[in-house]
């Protein structure tokens, strides 16, 4: 058996806390229960989101000197890192986390220097063993993906050809996201992983790979199909937990996955947001978990300025968007809509008016759905108008500005405060600035959005649609 031990075991008492917030953690000895391997595969996915739309591109539109931007976030993520209130600090290096060398090598070959406050903590606990549940908060772009990956690639054992280590995630995006860091982080390791996303498995085919990365449709299809074998499952992590616990979106078939798994598991369960509607199906995901909480008062991210613009009505917002993109030079940005068919109306304005635009949309189907996020992640086009199909974890360090073109509502037209952290989460990550920008156009998205702000306790100012040289200084300095 080839085991990932620790390079050292040098755990504090981690009954500690999260930005000021305490958890309940217990001492830990920090014994990561590891052992080693790699390789992959690759594939498509489920969906959920609303409608279909079609992809308008061609390329040109807004540019900035990105290695400009990436040499002063280098400079300044130092200072970031250095300061105690930000969610990026932390006192020990990836040395004393009880990491195998072999992991640190993948790390630091990431560019990795630091750990960020989640990571530090959560680490030790999570190799910790006996091994014990986890619910991990911190907010968006602040490194829970490495936390959760390093732990898969810490417990499996890379001797025994079975699926150990589960990774269920909301979104394909997302799915082949975390696969890339498992790739990289578990380079120096014999680690497998394959995906568990549509049309990514054979017909026949019986995965044996070590870590296995997928959405909860796909995953059930293929444990009923009895290609995934659960046997010997000792990890299952919920990344975007409360999205894939909240029972009216993926909730069933997740609890359905983790009933499939009839021995002690380590339940892994990380977010930026843990809403109280989801509480109960947390606990009974990951009852006696160790937990490190947010207060409500930290959940968004100081490098992102948010501002919102008035629009007289609907059809007004159309002109302030294409205003915006002529007057401003914007690295990447997304644009967030309600519906397919705003999504198509916009693109079809803004491809007229001659910039590269692309949509994605849970309709697409899966091949489409890759081409669009490779080309806007290679950065070939610069603005994505998307739903909330990848509102969450999607990350692109270069996308410096979130629409909200719509206020995100719940499927009962109420405000939602965490979809909105989680959109305008796309910018500003990893201690980069950003800016979100929120339209509203009439009393009801007024409301929606004050009731946001007040829920999140956060400053949205005001740009105005009617000085843009005012508009325009504004953004320029929130953009830098
Ligand atoms: N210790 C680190 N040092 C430098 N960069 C890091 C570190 N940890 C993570 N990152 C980088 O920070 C970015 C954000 O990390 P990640 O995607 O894990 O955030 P997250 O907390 O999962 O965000 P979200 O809530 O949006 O899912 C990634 O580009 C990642 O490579």
């Amino acid at each position: 058996m080839r085991v990932l031990l620790p390079v050292e075991d040098d755990v504090e008492d981690l009954s500690t806390t999260l930005g000021g917030l305490s958890t309940n953690a217990e001492k830990s000895q920090a014994k990561p229960a590891s052992k080693e391997t790699l390789q992959d595969a690759k594939t498509e996915d489920d969906t959920k989101d609303d409608e279909p739309s079609d992809v308008n591109e061609n390329d040109a539109v807004e540019e900035e000197d990105i290695n400009d931007d990436e040499l002063e976030v280098e400079v300044k993520l130092a200072d970031i890192q250095a300061d105690p209130n930000s969610p990026l600090y932390s006192v020990k290096d990836f040395s004393k986390l009880g990491l195998h060398e072999n992991l640190l090598k993948g790390i630091y070959e990431m560019g990795f220097v630091k750990p960020s406050k989640i990571q530090e903590r959560a680490l030790p606990l999570l190799l910790a063993n006996p091994p014990r549940n986890m619910i991990g908060q911190s907010q968006s772009g602040t490194g829970k993906t490495a936390a959760f990956v390093l732990t898969m690639l810490s417990r499996v054992d890379y001797d025994l050809n079975m699926p150990q280590a589960l990774c269920l995630l909301p979104s394909r995006e997302l799915a082949r996201q975390t696969m890339e860091v498992v790739e990289k982080m578990g380079k120096y390791t014999p680690m497998r992983a394959k995906y568990a996303i549509k049309d990514s498995v054979k017909k026949g085919e019986k995965i044996d790979a070590h870590i296995i990365i997928g959405t909860p449709g796909t995953v059930t299809d293929l444990i009923r199909k009895r290609a995934l074998p659960l046997d010997s499952i000792k990890l299952i992590v919920l990344d975007e937990a409360d999205n894939m616990l909240d029972m009216q979106g993926l909730a069933d078939q997740t609890m359905r996955i983790k009933g499939f798994i009839k021995h002690e598991c380590q339940a892994v369960l990380f977010s930026a947001t843990f809403p109280d509607n989801v509480r109960a199906f947390i606990q009974s995901f990951a009852p006696k978990a160790n937990e490190i909480r947010l207060k409500a008062t930290e959940l968004t991210v100081d490098g992102i300025k948010q501002f919102y613009m008035n629009c007289r009505d609907s059809e007004h917002k159309i002109e302030v968007l294409s205003m915006l993109y002529s007057l401003m030079t914007v690295g990447q940005s997304i644009i967030f809509v309600r519906t397919r068919k705003t999504a198509e109306r916009i693109a079809s304005r803004m491809t007229a008016e001659g910039h590269a635009i692309v949509f994605l949309h849970g309709a697409q189907d899966v091949a489409e759905r890759d081409k669009v996020m490779d080309r806007f992640k290679r950065g070939d086009i610069k603005v994505l108008i998307t739903t909330n199909v990848i509102a969450r974890g999607i990350d692109i360090q270069q996308v410096n500005l979130v629409i909200n073109y719509d206020i995100p509502v719940d499927g009962d037209n109420r405000p939602d405060p965490e979809t909105y952290l989680h959109r305008i989460g796309r910018t500003g990550r990893f201690g980069r600035t950003g800016a979100s920008v929120n339209f509203v156009h009439d009393e009801v998205s007024l409301d929606q959005m004050e009731a946001i702000q007040e829920s999140l306790g956060c400053n949205i100012t005001m740009v105005p649609t009617d000085d843009w040289e005012k508009a325009h200084k504004i953004l320029k300095k929130a953009l830098k």
